[in-house]
């Protein structure tokens, strides 16, 4: 087994510069772009709780007035009673001090709790709009982005504003009435002492700045070489598989390690420097301790303050440095969670599924005859599809050849309309399919799809999914026309098997045709068939054969198969390449005339002999 080496990890000058560079510049763009546009967008729906909004205000005054006038009071306390040795009021003094001291907790208290809920109902409301909005936004948008980056927004990015709402805001609303209450105070009190107080500050700005310089780029190297380790120990874990096949373990192995160093020189130094600010904070509020001490003292003897002066100023020096640090840590974490939530807005704010027209038709039920006339189609300016043009009779089943990015996949996505052809028609039973409501299209229709998808839930609810309203019998009627009913019967559980996310625990083909009952249990008359019968045993696939034959008849299905020895039953096949139709026809017409489909028909007779 590889040992990490443990050889002087620690030197700053090892410290990559370069990351450190890029993850400046990573920085910057991990700012909002529009800061005031979106803190406004978040101030309206804070501005939704107004009622509440205001007695978080009125508590945050509360709790700063408290913690300016606890000291106050002890000042009071020395000068009145222990210096002058006169005690008989100061059981009244300290009831005051009890009185303020429960106040500024309950004020404390209640701000959290009002805060928190503000905050909760906030990103209650984004999270309902994105999640929504995921479920409009047309599929050219999922086509174009990695899941991880969109979970990312209604996790961390959502997260990330809920955390700002409930800690952030009211600090930074605190230290900034601390600090300046504070100030204020001790200018009334004494202008000299005030001035010999805050001779620290600019000592202490320079120490913090000198500190978060470094720190603040090699936090987020650490977060960043945290995300990379993450990250792969993810891929490592659900690629086990793989990495098993390829013996791939010592490599894997190694490039972990990699990571983990990483992670281990910048954490390393991350948390040195951070530690540091305290440290100095201490060390500098001695100073100043020692400062109005000693210049307090010199002006106590003089009479130009009291005793009870000296004690009120030691207590703000403590009162003052705080806040200022909280400021400018809370204010770095304030607009990261902006940059996320203007990610979130962006989101929002995207075209949603363009809308189907005005007086759009919808089907009650179809014929499934399908005319493509001179059909073309772009991603974005990409030209893919060219003038495409071929039928489907009611009940036919036409299949879709040719190689790997000919153009199969796209003429499934427009006959379901999850993109918007360009030019030409594609008519349903002589209608233009744009005249049609896209969900009372596709409730006519159902999918298979080579990626067997099944939610986290029952068998049973995974077939229902067809069709919600179907009862039990008719799922398990379902069930028997896929040749699925008997292995669900003898699972320990039967219908109620819980399948996991990744349909672990049943075979990629059982998976299938737990689809394929799905689809004929939604008894739809258009089915889209991609590729169902890749990668399975040969019973399986035989049974999957059968299922399907069952569920095609009487059916328009459109079938994407790269074997062709699995659509030779077809009534059409058309073959296709580069985005066109080259060849047309039956298996045995498109043998017979030698051509395209034919090559290919021998090419891969040639690779499984
Ligand atoms: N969402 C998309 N955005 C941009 N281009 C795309 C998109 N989807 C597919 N393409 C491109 O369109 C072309 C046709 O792709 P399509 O998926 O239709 O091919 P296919 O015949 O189904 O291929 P395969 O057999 O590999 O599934 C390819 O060049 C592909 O790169």
């Amino acid at each position: 087994m590889r040992t990490a080496p443990f050889k002087r990890p620690f030197q700053y000058d090892k410290i990559p510069i370069d990351d450190l560079r890029l993850q400046q510049e990573r920085d910057k763009t991990n700012r909002a772009r529009n800061t005031a546009g979106t803190v406004k967008r978040i101030w309206s729906y804070l501005a939704r709780q107004k009622g509440t909004l205001l007695l978080v205000i009125l508590m945050v005054l509360i709790s700063s007035a408290m913690s300016l006038a606890g000291p106050f009071m002890v000042g009071m306390a020395v000068d009145d009673f222990i210096v002058t040795q006169e005690p008989s009021g100061l059981g009244m003094l300290l009831v005051w001090l009890l009185i303020i001291y429960i106040l500024h907790s309950l004020s404390l208290f209640l701000q959290n709790y009002w805060m928190v809920g503000i905050a909760q109902n906030t990103v209650y409301s984004l999270r309902e709009e994105l999640f929504q909005q995921f479920h409009r936004l047309p599929i050219s948008f999922f086509d174009k982005r990695q899941h991880g980056e969109l979970m990312s927004r209604i996790t961390n990015d959502i997260d990330n504003i809920n955390n700002t709402l409930n800690q952030s805001v009211i600090q930074i609303f605190t230290s900034v009435l601390t600090l300046v209450g504070t100030v204020v105070v001790m200018l009334l009190l004494s202008p000299l002492l005030t001035l010999i107080t805050m001779a620290t500050i600019p000592v202490m700005f320079m120490a913090i700045r000198w500190i978060t310089k470094r720190t603040g780029p090699l936090y987020k190297l650490q977060q960043h070489h945290l995300g990379e380790l993450n990250g792969y120990v993810e891929e490592t874990v659900s690629g086990q598989h793989i990495i098993k096949t390829f013996s791939q373990e010592e490599r894997v192995i190694g490039e972990f390690q990699e990571r983990n160093e990483n992670l281990q020189h910048s954490g390393f130094w991350a948390q040195v420097f951070a530690g540091f600010i305290p440290k100095v904070m201490n060390m500098l509020n001695f100073l100043s301790f020692g400062l109005i001490g000693l210049a307090g003292g010199i002006l106590a003897i003089q009479d130009v303050i009291t005793v009870g002066v000296i004690v009120i100023f030691t207590e703000y020096a403590r009162q003052f440095t705080r806040p200022l640090n909280e400021l400018s840590n809370q204010f770095n974490i304030l607009l990261s969670a902006v940059a996320g939530a203007e990610r979130v807005f962006n989101i929002i704010d995207t075209k949603q599924e363009e809308t189907d027209e005005k007086d759009a038709l919808t089907l009650d039920g179809t014929q499934g005859h399908f005319e493509f006339d001179h059909v073309s189609f772009a991603y974005e300016k990409t030209p893919i599809l060219k003038g495409i043009s071929f039928t489907a009779e009611p009940g036919q089943t036409v299949a879709f050849v040719g190689h790997t990015g000919a153009g199969k996949t796209t003429i499934i996505n427009l006959i379901s309309r999850f993109y918007n052809y360009d030019n030409g028609v594609i008519k349903l039973d002589g209608v233009d399919l744009k005249h049609i409501r896209r969900s009372s299209l596709r409730r006519h229709m159902a999918f298979v799809l080579q990626d067997a998808f099944l939610f986290h839930a029952t068998i049973r609810e995974n077939i229902r999914y067809g069709r919600l309203d179907a009862t039990d019998d008719a799922i398990m009627e379902a069930a028997k026309d896929a040749n699925v009913h008997d292995f669900i019967k003898r699972l320990p559980n039967g219908y109620d098997t819980m399948l996991d996310q990744s349909g672990s625990g049943i075979s990629q083909g059982q998976k299938q045709l737990i689809t394929i009952a799905r689809a004929i249990l939604a008894d739809p008359s258009i089915l889209i068939l991609d590729e169902a019968t890749s990668n399975i045993d040969t019973v399986t696939e035989l049974k999957i054969q059968d299922a399907l034959k069952r569920l095609m008849k009487g059916r328009t299905s459109f079938v994407i198969a790269h074997r062709l020895n699995t659509i030779q039953e077809a009534d059409k096949i058309i073959m296709l390449e580069h985005g066109e139709i080259v060849e047309q026809g039956s298996h045995e017409a498109l043998i017979a005339s030698r051509g395209r489909y034919y090559a290919l028909h021998q090419q891969q007779l040639k690779e499984h002999a």
